[in-house]
């Protein structure tokens, strides 16, 4: 079913403050992503790394309150015109990050071969801020927001002048940090969250069970987008903004590992992996562990 898989590096960083998330994705192949793959007897393209070019003055435009939108249009585009041609070639997408902006260009990329695209977004955050709201200007937190139609027009409308996914097929897992704007934005839409409190409170294994059964039942693809910020930084320490409190590596792994075995993911991407940030390696080779669990490694 996720035969052939179609890998693409998109290493984007100018969406936020850290240089170093465009080493993501060789950082994770490194983790030995291919020979996990192999092992699993599944088949793939890696289509190497999207030619970025990640060139702002990362000045805050004082209109926009955005850092680099030009450039991360730009990237994103790219982004979105790969991941078409992977979909038109049959494959299952699988994208490497850069940060968290990317989502943009997959999204924009996606929702064409979807009526009713669903995604869960697994991340210390919610990427829900605009312009108006955001505390920073950095664009990797306002990906979701513009996924649902909301922010600055040039970011909305790639690939088409239209909200890439629905608010009531969105899913967001393991928040722990929401900024004011982002809180609004969340009771406005009705989207579905499932804060640090609520997985503590009834346990990953039913998070996840209603969050497979509430998206079965009405759409017709799932897109992970994993930020592995969302992990909690003992584990994950090389990225940009840590949060303390998240799931462990384990109850993470599990999620992945149930998301498999129900069958529902379409494509997968993971992001924010800072090489520069990192304790040798450990961010990458926790995120190709995540992603071996997601095509369905299993430990017996
Ligand atoms: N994808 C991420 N890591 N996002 C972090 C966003 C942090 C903060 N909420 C902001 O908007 O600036
Ligand atoms: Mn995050
Ligand atoms: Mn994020």
């Amino acid at each position: 079913m996720k035969n052939n898989v179609g890998i693409i590096g998109a290493p984007i960083t100018i969406a936020q403050p850290n240089l170093g998330v465009d080493f993501g994705p060789n950082a994770i192949r490194y983790a030995g992503l291919a020979k996990r793959l192999d092992q699993l007897n599944i088949t793939y393209n890696d289509y190497g790394n999207i030619n970025i070019k990640n060139e702002g003055s990362d000045k805050q435009d004082p209109k926009t309150n955005l850092k680099n939108l030009d450039e991360v249009v730009k990237g994103n585009q790219q982004i979105a015109e790969e991941v078409k041609l992977v979909k038109k070639k049959g494959e299952f997408p699988l994208i490497l990050g850069g940060d968290h902006s990317i989502a943009i260009g997959t999204l924009a990329g996606l929702y064409e071969f979807y009526d009713q695209l669903g995604v869960i977004w697994f991340d210390a955050h919610a990427d829900l801020n605009t312009g108006e709201t955001s505390p920073s200007g950095n664009i990797h937190g306002m990906s979701l927001a513009v996924n649902l139609g909301v922010g600055d027009e040039q970011l909305t409308s790639i690939n088409g002048n239209q909200k890439k996914v629905k608010p009531e097929n969105t899913i967001i897992i393991g928040a722990r940090s929401i900024d004011d704007g982002e809180r609004d934005f969340i009771k406005e839409q009705g989207i579905k969250v499932y804060t640090m409190y609520d997985i503590e409170r009834k346990g990953m294994e039913n998070v996840m069970k209603e969050a497979i059964q509430y998206l079965k039942g009405r759409v017709d693809g799932v897109h992970l987008s994993l930020d592995v910020d969302g992990i909690d930084p003992l584990h994950t320490p090389g990225t940009g903004t840590r949060v303390v409190g998240g799931p462990s590596y384990r109850e993470t792994h599990m999620a992945m590992s149930m998301l498999h075995d129900a069958e529902v993911l379409t494509s997968v991407e993971v992001v924010e992996v800072n090489p520069l940030l990192d304790d040798q390696n450990k961010t990458a080779e926790v995120a190709a562990d995540i992603i071996a669990a997601t095509f369905g490694e299993k430990y017996l």
